[in-house]
């Protein structure tokens, strides 16, 4: 290591450089401001120009067709000069940050058959000296870039278009620099960053995700830029920066391939809406734009239409977790099997039979008369040619009806309605049609009755548009009543007898449950996927062609129908999904594999995470004792206090004991404190009990921020979320017992960077019976006031 003092030659070197950097980013920045000044300057002459600039002469078709071109030139002038101000304000902006820390980062790299070796300074984005030749710092995005997170000092390599580089690193050096002043650096030996990393991770928790670009490893750095991978599946530990991976591949990709992607190619499936604005930080910070983003319930909800009301993951987390209604058992199976492949199966082979019978469909109506029925219309349907995909069959039937219609139009503009409804017109529309005449009129030679064709086309219009909305539904394939057919699988339908043994078995009570659901327009968690999926397959799949890469976090809580669904609506894009087995935290993982199983691993390529960043290493073992597998996470060297388990007596001594608690939190210095609950109801009545004696706030999940001091929060809502300080308010016995409260009591825990503390009333969970007492500290409350540590 060199030491940071200040008489070293080589540290007077490179606090040099760093000036010199920064006064040629200076530099640029001028220059660059000026131009951008030059830009807005022309962007508003144009804009206020462009009339007159612009030759307008419609008198002969020749004379049009040359202002309409000189209208375009004008405009594509216009957007040009936009364009380039966007531009130059970008790279302005990502200079302002380079200005601030030009670069983190210094590998020296011998190629292969050189002499000299090359001095490569890594920094947020490129800069190149003042002649435009040599690069003074590199974007840790370009392919030579990537040997400072790959290898320690030693023999390394890089790939670049051309082929492969190797050579010897022969120092690896990291910097850190503030206001464009160096203030400290260090040479790595076999890892990067142990030094740096140590410090940014001792950090407090932020209510924004920060980027990781200074500090990636090596395992990350594999996923970021993976670029082979058709679906590449990463199984990460808690806290080992699945999502921080993501969102630095996003960016890498970005520039990898800056010819031919956007950003709104891409697209981020995340766990809840407060994760959405968690993240949505990094990628402004890395100088790039933000991915789409979005939830798989508002995917799932703009694929239906106003009428249906979709059930909200969370809320079906509730009815699981409060284990009260009637039907719960019933549910629970069909939660497990309509996250199945089998489910997709027999949703295709009833498909398969609505092709030959069997298919529900709507009377058009017009005017409140039947103008054809659903029967002939199903007739017409099962005459078309059955080895077509049904979609086509339904356009075919659509063309016909729309025929129809043409005749109808006819005969309707004869019938007294229409006069009667014309008298409702604006006047502008009467002006219209008389202007419509008159233009008319400048090209023909006949002489009419103007009174005639004035009405001719005021029946024409008036039929016209009453036909319009009817035109559209046809277009959309409203005739066809996709809800009641599905229905038909829940209630007449007959099961096939090889389908019989796939069924779960209260598949009549599901059944019942289902229809019941349906009938109501209600669409539960576990139904909509298969509805959708059903709905889309009959009128044809509106798929996302434009988007390239999909990226799903918490990919361990989307089951394989989910993700079928999602390949079928997606069928251009590459698939990167992030997980980790033991945060599934909803039913149908006990039973059904999740995206991370066993078996889809085979299929595709997959990358492992083992290490954990988030939680100091007390925390870390403490969490790991109780996972099946446990033993392969590892933990970073932070160090940290043991957690505590405190256990009162009675019910009674709990909000005082989690009071003292936060007390104690907040006076350490922590900034972001949660309580984490199992239910929604356990988080509100601490919630309400709490709310008299702090600033306190209850994330819901409509929540979408949240601001630093103390939340109250159940468990799956935190997904994906970090806090200095974690309070779990009831590990208790009887809150958390099965297999995925176990999940969920760890993702629960896992949320914690530097404390966690945990209270039960009466013994704790079992699960808590793995983990070795000495990893946290027991103290047993009997009466208030009175401890005694075990
Ligand atoms: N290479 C790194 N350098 C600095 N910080 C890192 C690095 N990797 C991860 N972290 C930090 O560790 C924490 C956890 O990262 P992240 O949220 O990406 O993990 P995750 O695997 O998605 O977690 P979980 O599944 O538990 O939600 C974050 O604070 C992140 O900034």
């Amino acid at each position: 290591m060199v030491a940071d003092k200040h008489e070293d030659k080589e540290w007077q070197q490179e606090k040099e450089r760093v000036t010199e950097v920064v006064d040629e980013i200076k530099r640029k920045m001028i220059s660059l401001q000026s131009r951008a000044k030059d830009l807005r300057e022309d962007v508003i002459d144009i804009r206020r120009e462009f009339w007159e600039d612009v030759t307008v002469n419609i008198e002969e078709m020749d004379d049009k067709i040359e202002t309409e071109a000189s209208i375009k030139q004008q405009q594509e002038f216009l957007s040009e000069r936009e364009r380039s101000h966007g531009q130059v304000s970008e790279r302005l902006d990502i200079l302002r940050r380079l200005e601030d820390k030009p670069y983190f980062g210094r590998i020296d790299f011998l190629e292969d058959g050189q002499e000299e070796e090359k001095n490569i300074y890594i920094g947020l984005a490129s800069v190149l000296d003042k002649e435009e030749e040599d690069f003074l710092v590199y974007d840790w995005r370009a392919p030579i870039s990537s040997m400072y997170y790959d290898y320690p000092p030693g023999p390394a390599q890089y790939d670049t278009v051309d082929g492969n580089i190797s050579g010897e690193i022969t120092l690896k050096r990291q910097y850190v620099i503030r206001n464009g002043d160096l203030k400290g650096m260090f040479d790595t030996g076999l890892t990067i960053g142990d030094h740096l990393l140590q410090a940014v991770l001792g950090n407090q928790a932020s209510t924004k995700m920060k980027s990781i670009v200074s500090t990636i490893q090596r395992e990350q750095n594999q996923i970021i830029r993976n670029e082979k991978a058709n679906v590449l599946i990463v199984q990460g530990v808690a806290g080992s920066g699945k999502t921080s991976a993501a969102l630095q591949r996003v960016a890498y990709l970005l520039y990898r391939y800056r010819e031919t992607l956007t950003s709104e190619q891409i697209v981020l499936f995340s766990p809840n809406p407060l994760f959405n604005s968690y993240v949505a930080t990094v990628l402004p910070e890395l100088g790039e734009d933000n991915m789409q983003q979005m939830t798989f319930y508002q995917f799932l909800h703009r694929q239906l239409d106003d009428s249906f009301q979709l059930e909200t993951p969370f809320e079906q987390m509730e009815f699981y977790l409060q284990k009260q209604a009637d039907n719960y058992e019933a549910r629970v199976e069909a939660m497990h099997y309509k996250a199945s492949l089998p489910y997709k199966g027999l949703i295709d082979h009833f498909l398969e039979r609505l092709a030959s019978d069997g298919i529900v469909f709507r009377n058009i109506t017009f005017r409140g008369e039947t103008i054809l029925t659903k029967q002939m219309i199903e007739e017409y349907f099962y005459q078309t040619e059955g080895t077509l995909a049904i979609p086509d069959r339904l356009e075919q039937v659509a063309n016909w009806i729309l025929h129809q219609l043409k005749q109808l139009e006819k005969e309707e503009r004869e019938q007294d309605w229409v006069l009667e409804e014309s008298e409702l017109l604006e006047k502008a529309d009467y002006v219209d049609v008389h202007k419509a005449l008159q233009d008319e009129s400048r090209f023909s030679e006949d002489t009419f009755d103007d009174f005639d064709r004035e009405e001719e086309l005021l029946r024409k219009r008036v039929v016209a548009a009453k036909l319009r909305p009817l035109r559209k539904k046809i277009k959309q394939l409203a005739f066809v009543d996709p809800l009641k057919t599905f229905r038909k699988l829940f209630t007449t339908e007959k099961v096939q007898a090889d389908e019989i043994d796939s069924l779960p078995e209260k598949w009549e009570e599901i059944c019942a449950l289902t229809d019941e659901h349906l009938k109501h327009k209600y669409l539960s968690w576990e139904d909509a996927p298969g509805y959708i999926y059903f709905e889309k397959s009959l009128l044809g799949f509106d798929a996302q062609r434009a988007i390239q890469h999909l990226f799903i976090d918490e990919a361990q809580d989307y089951t394989p129908f989910q993700f079928a669904l999602m390949k079928l609506m997606f069928p251009v894009s590459r698939m990167t999904l992030l997980g980790d087995i033991n945060q599934a935290i909803y039913a149908h993982a006990l039973r059904e594999e999740t995206l991370l199983s066993e078996k889809w691993q085979e299929k595709h390529e997959r990358m492992e995470l083992t290490r954990s960043y988030r939680s100091t290493a007390p925390i870390v073992e403490f969490t790991k004792s109780f996972m099946p597998k446990g033993h392969l996470i590892e933990p970073f060297e932070r160090d940290g206090d043991t957690p505590i388990l405190m256990e009162v007596e009675q019910q009674e001594m709990l909000i005082g004991k989690i009071m003292d608690q936060i007390e104690q939190y907040e006076q350490d210095g922590n900034e972001t404190i949660a309580l984490i609950g199992k239910t929604m109801e356990q988080c509100e009545q601490m919630y309400q009990q709490l709310k008299p004696y702090m600033e306190i706030e209850l994330m819901t999940q409509e929540a979408h921020t949240f601001d630093k001091g103390i939340v109250v929060i159940p468990a799956y809502l935190a997904k994906g979320i970090e806090f200095d300080a974690v309070i779990i308010t009831d590990a208790s016995h009887d809150n958390f017992q099965d297999e995925l409260e176990r999940n969920l009591f760890y993702t629960a825990c896992t949320r914690a960077m530097h404390h966690l503390a945990l209270f039960s009333i009466g013994s704790p969970t079992p699960f808590m019976d793995d983990i070795p007492k000495q990893q946290y500290r027991h103290y047993k409350v009997h009466q208030i006031g009175n401890y005694g540590k075990e």
